[in-house]
């Protein structure tokens, strides 16, 4: 089976980083500005950066309802810290202006562990992958307060909720794309297959 083709939103943030982890783990990526160009791709990343700034630019190039009606549809979409904001049905202490995807059920803070700790790392188990816990890179990160029933928590660090799945809808506050590790894109990319396989049964 050929392999998927997944967009990275390139509005702001990380994407290099996120083209290359995507690639690494046999998918086909390649960066989203446009309403057209999200059409094309089987599923989606949202990356890293400031979720205020990535918010404004998906309102203004036009992209925010087609975001959220793919995802509405069942899409696969992964969101890395400032992309776990944005897939957050609510979040606390929004700036003003500042709207979300949405598409799982969860409240996030933004910026939890910044106060106490710009930048960090942690060893992270998550649910979903086997083997060694994933080395979690956390930059300015949110957490998640709480998640409602439909989501289920995959992993937590002191006692905050840092990674969530809710279907097709994959988040985490931390940075795999940064740490040569691809696991957790590998988990992604086939969420994406699946999704594609049953689509076109
Ligand atoms: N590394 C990050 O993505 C930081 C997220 C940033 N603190 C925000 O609110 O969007």
């Amino acid at each position: 089976m050929t392999s998927p083709v997944i967009g990275v939103l390139a509005l702001q943030g990380d994407v290099r980083e996120h083209l290359v982890a995507l690639a690494a783990a046999d998918a086909v990526a390649r960066p989203v500005r446009r309403p057209e160009e999200l059409a094309e791709v089987d599923g989606l990343v949202i990356p890293g950066g400031e979720s205020t700034t990535i918010s404004k630019l998906a309102v203004l190039f036009g992209l925010m309802e087609p975001l959220r009606a793919r995802v509405r549809d069942g899409m696969p979409v992964y969101g890395t810290c400032a992309g776990m904001i944005m897939l957050a049905d609510k979040i606390l202490d929004p700036r003003s202006g500042q709207e979300t995807v949405g598409g799982i059920d969860m409240i996030v803070r933004r910026n939890a562990f910044g106060r106490q700790n710009e930048s960090f790392e942690a060893a992270v188990d998550v649910k979903e992958i086997p083997g060694d816990p994933v080395e979690g890179v956390f930059i300015r990160a949110p957490w998640v307060e709480s998640v409602g029933a439909r989501a289920e928590v995959l992993a937590e660090h002191d006692g905050h909720i840092v990674a969530v799945r809710q279907g097709n809808a994959l988040a985490t506050s931390f940075h795999p794309e940064l740490t040569g590790d691809h696991r957790v894109h590998g988990l992604f990319v086939e969420m994406v297959r699946a999704y594609r396989t049953s689509e076109s049964l």
